[in-house]
């Protein structure tokens, strides 16, 4: 479960999040959606601890600063960062060990093998195109075993099979009962993918919808009709 209440954050005089309250239960896939600036990365970043914010954020049952809450968690940010003088198994390994995670070696080599990244596992980080940097920092968030993740535009620069194994992956983590938070502009991408959606503008939440609520509504139209027509 994560947990959001009364998260607000102000760049200098600026509001970019007021006081917004939100969460996504135990294996459900949310989805945060927004025009620009509405204060998605701010929410995002805010969860992930990048950010100083007034307000609560809960991981499962810890308050997200505390290490129990960092242990479960894995972030996959928008722009992929990684060593540069390790290779990509070496990434794996790092993440592994330092979580003390229990993901086994033939998990670590189907996940590779899913991201076509198992005859890469030898190149470095700075031997890497965008795209493969995005899906190592994918391997690495899911080396984690996490019980919360949260992906930033995880598709941006993913070519189209990769697409299309995040997506199962992603599905595959709700199934086991992890909670998955996507922030996205990509509405096409998530159509089939999600449970629930928060639609921000101006530093608020002004909607939100489990897929219950709306059958077989489209996104789209969701999205125009909340934000009155403003491109996402
Ligand atoms: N480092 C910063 N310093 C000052 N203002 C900032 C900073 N980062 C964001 N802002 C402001 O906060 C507001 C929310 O920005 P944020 O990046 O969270 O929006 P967003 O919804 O992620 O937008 P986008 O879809 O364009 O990525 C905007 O008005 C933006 O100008």
């Amino acid at each position: 479960m994560l947990q959001i209440n009364n998260l607000s954050k102000k760049y200098g005089k600026q509001i970019a999040v007021d006081q917004v309250s939100f969460s996504v239960p135990d294996g459900r896939i949310g989805i945060l959606l927004g025009p620009n600036g509405a204060g998605k990365s701010t929410i995002i970043k805010s969860i992930a601890g990048l950010l100083r914010y007034s307000g609560n954020i809960q991981i499962q049952e810890f308050p997200a600063k505390q290490m129990e809450a960092k242990r479960i968690f894995a972030y996959v940010p928008e722009m992929p960062s990684l060593f540069e003088a390790l290779t990509v198994r070496e990434h794996v390994e790092y993440i592994r060990k330092a979580y003390g995670s229990k993901i086994t070696e033939e998990e670590i080599t189907d996940m590779l093998e899913r991201f076509e990244l198992a005859d890469k596992q030898d190149k470095m980080g700075n031997e890497l195109s965008k795209g493969m940097m995005q899906k190592v920092s994918i391997c690495c968030a899911l080396t984690v075993k996490p019980r919360v993740i949260l992906l930033d535009e995880p598709m941006v620069g993913l070519d189209p099979k990769a697409i299309k194994e995040l997506k199962e992956v992603v599905r595959e983590l709700g199934q086991q009962g992890v909670t998955v938070l996507i922030s996205t502009h990509m509405l096409e991408m998530v159509e089939d993918l999600w449970d629930i959606m928060f639609v921000m503008e101006k530093g608020h939440i002004i909607g939100s919808y489990t897929r219950e609520e709306v059958g077989d509504k489209d996104l789209d139209a969701l999205f125009f009709e909340m934000t009155g027509g403003e491109e996402s």
